[in-house]
């Protein structure tokens, strides 16, 4: 069994090195498809807040529905359980992440808050709540992550705006269902502006510390969610972060994550440690190929999963 060091770290990132080409880079948006594939990176940060890292950890990407479980995060700060809850499930979909299938027949109750009807209800949720919910999540994050000059992706949101056709079909089909409340568009604005952060590996692994320490952050040590938001948050990625591969993530690698199709993965064990990973070139569910693996291996070197 192997410790963590940044060495496990380099290691792991050269086994996977072979794997940056199987993948394919996100074409559907636009501003994304000219990402080169070649490059890896790996942060960690353990519980006692020691941090290791390898390759392009440093470099910013687009962390695109890795942002979801901040719009959660955020929604769950702003609202009682059962007005988040009444308007989107804790089901995993088994579906693609931008289907409408499920959406028309379940009513236009998205299954999870992970999908992109889901992410777009809790849009409109901080919608109705926030004066300015782009100003407030950079507030946020910014603090979490102790950087303060992350920011929005503007061409990438502007390229998603674009290209929007297939969201605006999902935010329509649930106005239709009475389950959205504000302006299509401006929300739309919004959830493609979150999913355009631009954040390296290492000051993901350092956002999303507090989801594997009980709600609450590294450095300032703020109260980011309760504990027990934090282990409904865990548990909603363990079931649904990966969308349609989320079981053969489980079975592979064991412990909750959340994707992007920027090719980014977070992932934690409570109590243990907070891991972000990036390789561009995307697996047929939308995941991270060779960011899969990276995981995988991390959980056999350290003989650490959540089960
Ligand atoms: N899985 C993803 O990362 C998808 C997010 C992307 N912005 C979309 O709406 O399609």
């Amino acid at each position: 069994m192997s410790e963590l060091s940044n060495a496990l770290l380099e290691e792991i990132i050269e086994e996977v090195r072979p794997l940056t080409r199987q993948g394919k880079v996100a074409d559907y948006i636009p501003a994304l498809a000219g990402i080169s594939p070649d490059q890896l990176g790996m942060a960690v940060y353990a519980a006692d807040g020691s941090h290791y890292q390898a390759g392009d950890a440093d470099t910013r990407f687009s962390i695109q529905s890795i942002s979801k479980v901040l719009s959660l995060t955020v929604a769950l700060t702003l609202y009682d359980e059962p007005e988040i809850w009444q308007r989107v499930g804790k089901e995993p979909s088994g579906q693609a992440f931008n289907s409408l299938v499920q959406l028309e027949l379940e009513q236009g109750k998205p299954r999870n808050p992970f999908i992109n009807a889901g992410a777009l209800v809790m849009c409109d949720l901080l919608e109705s709540r926030l004066t300015a919910p782009r100003l407030r999540m950079l507030e946020i994050v910014r603090r979490l992550a102790q950087q303060n000059d992350i920011n929005y992706d503007r061409v990438v949101a502007r390229s998603e705006y674009e290209h929007s056709a297939r969201n605006a079909a999902i935010a329509w089909l649930m106005k239709s269902f009475g389950n959205f409340h504000n302006d299509v568009s401006k929300v739309m604005e919004t959830y493609f502006h979150y999913c355009s952060l631009a954040m390296s590996c290492n000051e993901l692994a350092r956002t999303f510390f507090y989801l594997a320490n009980q709600g609450r952050s590294l450095g300032e040590d703020v109260t980011v969610i309760s504990p027990r938001h934090a282990r409904q948050v865990n548990a909603l990625m363990m079931t649904s972060g990966m969308y349609d591969g989320a079981g053969e993530f489980a079975w592979r690698v064991g412990m909750p994550a959340k994707s992007g199709v920027g090719g980014g993965i977070v992932a934690v064990i409570p109590g243990v440690m907070s891991i972000a990973v990036w390789s561009p070139a995307l697996d047929s569910s939308g995941n991270s190929l060779a960011g899969t693996v990276m995981l995988e291996k991390l959980t056999e070197r350290l003989g650490r999963s959540i089960f």
